[in-house]
Order: structure tokens, then C-alpha cells, then sequence
């Protein structure tokens, strides 16, 4: 889904700070050199253009000798929030664009990730792009694609007290806690119950997700406008052990009815976690915000998966007629 706009609107004076101008997170894999000096390099792209950069003040110990002695207009701050931002750079791969979610999406901060990763899937630009990252910034031309998210509760039993509450982008994923046994959960859907699996574990899945861990654990690709969640058994010793996908407002429970060591784990974008003991329930529902994802280029999810996961779209065929045509013309 996305909606073509130009950047929001920010009020010309930081309501904490009084600074004026235009504020900008920065959000950087600080132990990898070239996402800082790619962070460093956009930071002096938009230097002269009256635009503040504001960074995790955990972010700045390694880019200290980088940012010393620099010419750059910058704010530390210690949380998470706008702090008056418009939108938040990332500097990473995948794992580090979904840090920066932590920061931008309880205040609906739009996303621009940079790829200085090894996959990047979120990520909107490659590291060779960084002009064209600054002059989208500068320009406000960057719009925003929107994206589905889960909200996550455990519960201490059907209807109970609710232990934890989180969110997630790509999945909530319930695994056994012991490797060396399975785990057996009850998954209902809209208080029906659906099936009975043991398995490694279950995941629940939101669209971004489906090319994530869902690709992996052999759930359908999904377009990111689906507004639709998938529901993927891990490993399942049972007939039916099929993904399956629910509308996003489907009310999604799975019930913890035996762990080993009495302990179940839920990890959420790999990177929050909880544990479960028999009796909790997982429920997953549609989340209350939705990711916003900066895109400086037009939408295009099926030129990024080819590219992303180097899809072969000539297929062995193709390649071997090309290959005959070039020996018949005698190269
Ligand atoms: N067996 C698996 O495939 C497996 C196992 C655990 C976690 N994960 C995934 O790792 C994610 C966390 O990412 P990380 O980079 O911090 O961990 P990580 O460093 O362990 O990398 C996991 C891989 O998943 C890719 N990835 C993450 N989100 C993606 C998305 N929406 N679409 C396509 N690829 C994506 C990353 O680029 C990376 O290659 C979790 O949300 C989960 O989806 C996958
Ligand atoms: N400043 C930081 N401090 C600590 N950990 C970080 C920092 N920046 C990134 N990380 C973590 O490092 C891990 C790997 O980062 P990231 O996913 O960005 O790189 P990658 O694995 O090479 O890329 P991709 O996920 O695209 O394959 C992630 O878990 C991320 O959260």
C-alpha cells in the first residue's frame, strides 16, 4: 500500500531543543566502518541545508573519530522518539533497519533504510546511492510505502492477565526453549481452535515477514499491500502442517499446552523476547501503527525480490538459447 506524499510536515523550531530547522534521525550498524562512513557522508550531504542530524548518543562512540572535529550540524539524544524528526536514515542491513523500527514506529517516523548489509530487503538504497538518498532528504521527495504490523501480548491463560505486550514487523516467533524436544501449542484463530501441532515452533507472520523467517520455514510470499497474516508451522509432526493465511483482523492465539523444562520462547523481529510457560497464550493482532517505509524510487516489490534473492527470470532455458544463437554467429 502506499501513499505518494511528499515529507511531513515539521514545525520550524524543535519543541525540546528550540532549534530551528529541519531535524533528521541517523541510525547507523556502528560496528561496520563503511555504514559509519556512508552515515558520515550523507551527514555532510545535507549539512548546508539547514537540516540537524539527530543520533543515538549509544551510536556515537564509534563514529567518534569520524565525527570529530567535522563541520556537521548534530544532536545526540539518549531515547527513542521523534525528538522532532521527520524521518529516520538507517545505515545497516535488515537487523539494523529493524532497530531503528524500535525508534520510529510508536511515532509513525517514516523509515529510509541505506544497505550496508548483506541483504538489505527493507533497505530503499543501495550504498552507491547516497546522493540521491541526500537530494530526496534536502528535496522532500522521498513518499512513504505503509506497512502492516502485529501487535503481540502473552497472556497467562485464554482471557487471562496480560504478562508482556510488543510489536512486531516481520513475525512473532513461538519456539521450544529445549532443542532436543518438540513443543505442542494449540493454534486458534478468531477463538476457534484451527489445529494442534508439535513442532519447533509457530510463527505468525505479517506480510514484510513473508521474506523473512516465513520464506525459510516454507510460507507463501506475500505482497506487502496483502492485508492478510500468515500462520507458519515450524517442522510440524502432523498431517496437516500447512501455512495458512487469515485476514489481518483475525484474532490470532496459540496456546502453549507442553514445553520441555516447562519453558517456551516467543521472539519477535529476532529481536524482543518472552518466555512462555504451558498454559500462556500468544495472541497476535492487527498492530495499532503502521511501519512507514521512505521510498525515493516507485514501488516496486517484484523488481526487489528478483534483485534481493537473485531470481533467475530467463530461466535455464533462456540462457541455453542465448547461448546458441551466440555459438551460431561464431563468438
Ligand atoms: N531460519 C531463518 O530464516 C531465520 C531464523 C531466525 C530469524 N530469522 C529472521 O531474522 C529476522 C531478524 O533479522 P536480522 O538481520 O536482525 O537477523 P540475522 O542477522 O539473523 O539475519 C536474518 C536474515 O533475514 C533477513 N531479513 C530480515 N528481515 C527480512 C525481511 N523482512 N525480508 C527479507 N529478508 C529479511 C536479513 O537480511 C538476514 O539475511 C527475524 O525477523 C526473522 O525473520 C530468520
Ligand atoms: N550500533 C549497533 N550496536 C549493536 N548492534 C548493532 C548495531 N547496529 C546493528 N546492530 C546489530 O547487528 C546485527 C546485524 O546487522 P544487520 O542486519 O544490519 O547486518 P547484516 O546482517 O549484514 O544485514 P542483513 O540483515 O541485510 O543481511 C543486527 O542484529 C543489528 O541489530
Amino acid at each position: 500500500m502506499s501513499t505518494p506524499q511528499s515529507g511531513p510536515v515539521v514545525s520550524a523550531t524543535d519543541p525540546e531543543t528550540g532549534a530551528a530547522g529541519r531535524r533528521v534521525a541517523v541510525i547507523t550498524h556502528t560496528h561496520r566502518p563503511e555504514a559509519v562512513r556512508a552515515a558520515v557522508q550523507f551527514m555532510h550531504g545535507v549539512a548546508g541545508q539547514d537540516i540537524t542530524c539527530v543520533l543515538p548518543r549509544a551510536d556515537t562512540k564509534e563514529m567518534a573519530s569520524f565525527l570529530d572535529g567535522a563541520d556537521l550540524r548534530t544532536d545526540l539524544v539518549d531515547e527513542a522518539g521523534t525528538n522532532g524528526c521527520e524521518l529516520a536514515v538507517v545505515f545497516g542491513g535488515d537487523g539494523t533497519i529493524l532497530r531503528g523500527v524500535e525508534w520510529a514506529l510508536s511515532v509513525d517516523l517514516p523509515i529510509l533504510g541505506v544497505n550496508l548489509g548483506h541483504v538489505g530487503f527493507l533497505a530503499e538504497a543501495e550504498s552507491s546511492q547516497i546522493d540521491q538518498v541526500v537530494t530526496a532528504v534536502c528535496h522532500r521527495t522521498y513518499h512513504t510505502e505503509t506497512r502492516l504490523t502485529a501487535r503481540v501480548r502473552v497472556l497467562s491463560s485464554p482471557g487471562g492477565d496480560v504478562l508482556w505486550e510488543s510489536f512486531a514487523v516481520n513475525e512473532a516467533s513461538l519456539e521450544k526453549a529445549s532443542r532436543q524436544r518438540m513443543l505442542e501449542a494449540v493454534v486458534a484463530v478468531n477463538d476457534q481452535p484451527l489445529s494442534r501441532w508439535s513442532c519447533d515452533g509457530i510463527l505468525v507472520s505479517t506480510p514484510t515477514g513473508s521474506t523473512a523467517y516465513a520464506f525459510s520455514a516454507g510460507g507463501p510470499v506475500t505482497w506487502p499491500g496483502v492485508d492478510a497474516m500468515l500462520i507458519v508451522p515450524l517442522s510440524a509432526h502432523a498431517l496437516f502442517n500447512r501455512p495458512v493465511v487469515v485476514p489481518a483482523d483475525a484474532h490470532v492465539h496459540v496456546q502453549v499446552v507442553r514445553a520441555e523444562q516447562n519453558n517456551a520462547v516467543v521472539w519477535l523481529d529476532g529481536r524482543r523476547s518472552f518466555d512462555l510457560s504451558p498454559g500462556n497464550v500468544l495472541d497476535v493482532t492487527r498492530g495499532q501503527h503502521r511501519l512507514q517505509l521512505a521510498r525515493i524510487a516507485p514501488d516496486d516489490f517484484t523488481g526487489r525480490l528478483v534483485r534481493k534473492f537473485g531470481l533467475s527470470v530467463e530461466g535455464w532455458r533462456g540462457a541455453a538459447e542465448r547461448r546458441g544463437t551466440h555459438e551460431r554467429h561464431g563468438a
